[in-house]
């Protein structure tokens, strides 16, 4: 008999009045999976995006509920620079949430710094990062995140994964370079679909009017293939946007309230 395949579930379109209600629920919702996940296997593996998303995170600060000494955090992409320069994912991330919570660092996992003049050797050195993680990399096999958050550029990209770029169809690779980068700086490593793909949750957070018309192609007419548009979990991940109703307001896609 063939296998049965079960095609990857509806989005989840959760809008908030304002980006501090948004925070709120979001932290609540990033505290759920990790309690999930912490009971299940005594671990809590995530991984972050940086742009406008770090600051989206305060809900976590002074948060009793957060299990810090669990939580194995990676960068969903990451730009090529040094790890205290103004553009680093990393950098961005330290000054917004891992300065202030008792995380510790070795429980971070920043690029290799010593690696940032080869693009090859930096993006396969992350890869194997997720390797020691999640175990043996084969073609049957990827690496299952429990929540992977993810930004909306206002072109449409996520991760470092840009409009028409060659990486789009990257099927094999876990982590990748891009030399070529619309947005600076050039040069990037980047997870692929196969990883983000295979996460058990990935949330979206965007916020204001500026991505409005993006959010509304990527929700209300997907097969217009923006790289956001082609995050879609494989059964049984589940994906939610998390966003502000500046962002939502011309998306016609159905809103879901929120609930843990
Ligand atoms: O360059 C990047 O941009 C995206 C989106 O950033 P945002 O500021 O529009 O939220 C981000 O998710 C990614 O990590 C970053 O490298």
């Amino acid at each position: 008999m063939a296998a049965v395949h079960n095609p990857p579930s509806a989005p989840i379109l959760i809008s908030f009045p304002d980006p501090d209600a948004l925070v709120d629920s979001l932290a609540s919702f990033i505290v759920k999976a990790q309690k999930d996940s912490v009971d299940k296997k005594g671990r809590f593996t995530i991984a972050l995006s940086g742009g406008s998303l770090p600051k989206m995170l305060r809900g976590l600060i002074n948060n009793p509920a957060v299990k810090w000494n669990k939580w194995q955090v990676y960068y969903v992409d990451e730009r090529v620079v040094p790890l205290d320069h103004p553009d680093s994912n990393h950098r961005a991330c330290t000054e917004h949430l891992f300065s202030k919570v008792p995380i510790p660092s070795e429980n971070i996992h920043p690029l290799d710094p010593s690696l940032l003049n080869d693009l090859e050797d930096l993006s396969d050195s992350y890869e194997k990062e997720l390797i020691r993680e999640f175990a043996q990399k084969d073609s049957a096999r990827f690496p299952v995140f429990d929540l992977i958050l993810l930004g909306m550029g206002p072109d449409g990209h996520t991760a470092s994964l840009f409009p028409g770029h060659e990486l789009l169809s990257e099927e094999d690779r876990w982590v990748a370079y891009v030399d070529d980068s619309p947005k600076p700086p050039p040069k990037r490593i980047t997870f692929t679909y196969p990883v983000i793909n295979h996460a058990a949750r990935v949330a979206f957070v965007a916020a204001g009017k500026e991505k409005a018309d993006t959010l509304k192609s990527i929700l209300d007419d997907p097969e217009a293939g923006l790289p956001s548009a082609r995050v879609r979990p494989v059964f049984p991940g589940q994906l939610y946007w998390f966003v502000d109703d500046a962002a939502a307001e011309k998306v016609v896609y159905p809103r879901t309230p929120f609930k843990l």
